[in-house]
């Protein structure tokens, strides 16, 4: 079911591909402001992203699945943040700072989309809501890093961190208990999934323009 749901939203996965914001990443041209504006609406973003990641765990359908999703829960509060608290410092962002900064629409928008989905949908409904933001940052950080980056680019801790071995073996096997959750639903289901696939990509495109624009 991933490559189907993957397959419907095509254009908006290439337009994030393509977008200025993640080819300045990729290129290490990404100018100081925008960079700093994601970061600290991604800080926000994640907090709520291990919310979501937290009731994937309480809802999970047996127990391996639960340990993977504490374990994924661990992994973002120490790892993935790990990686913006030390952008942040470098930066001069206090910590304070990053947690008291007020969420853009987009930011709102989006982690209450994830939030509503994980609070009233199912678990595969959940699974499908989550998926474009943990395939989608390995996609990029998979491409950006294949390109290669110039030795001067100060994103390269962002690139390696999306595009780690270990961060694709997670995005692996969320598709595949996706694949194996989601075999042999109703058309009417899929239909309902892909739709939830779909705002969730709409919603990551929507991050890098919010960042791009409004810095
Ligand atoms: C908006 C957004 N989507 C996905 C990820 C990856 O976890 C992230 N850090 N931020």
């Amino acid at each position: 079911m991933s490559e189907r749901l993957r397959a419907a939203a095509e254009e908006i996965w290439h337009a994030q591909h393509d977008h200025p914001f993640v080819r300045g990443i990729g290129e290490g041209t990404l100018d100081g402001a925008r960079f700093r504006f994601w970061l600290r609406q991604d800080y926000l973003f994640l907090i709520e992203y291990a919310r979501l990641l937290a009731l994937a765990s309480a809802k999970a359908p047996d127990l391996d699945t639960m340990t993977r999703f504490a374990g994924l829960l661990h992994t973002t509060l120490h790892e993935e943040m790990a990686l913006h608290r030390s952008y942040s410092a470098d930066l001069g962002i206090a910590l304070p700072d990053l947690e008291r900064e007020r969420p853009a629409p987009t930011t709102r928008g989006y982690t209450d989309f994830l939030l509503r989905t994980a609070a009233i949908g199912d678990f595969v409904e959940l699974l499908s809501a989550l998926l474009p933001c943990m395939w989608g940052f390995n996609e990029i950080g998979l491409a950006l890093a294949e390109r290669g980056s110039p030795d001067h680019v100060g994103y390269a801790r962002w690139i390696e961190m999306y595009s780690s071995s270990d961060f694709t073996a997670l995005v692996d096997w969320l598709r595949e208990l996706t694949d194996r959750l989601g075999a042999g639903l109703p058309a009417a289901t899929e239909q309902r999934l892909r739709e939830t696939f779909l705002t969730s990509s709409r919603y990551e495109l929507a991050f890098w323009e919010t960042a791009w624009s409004r810095s």
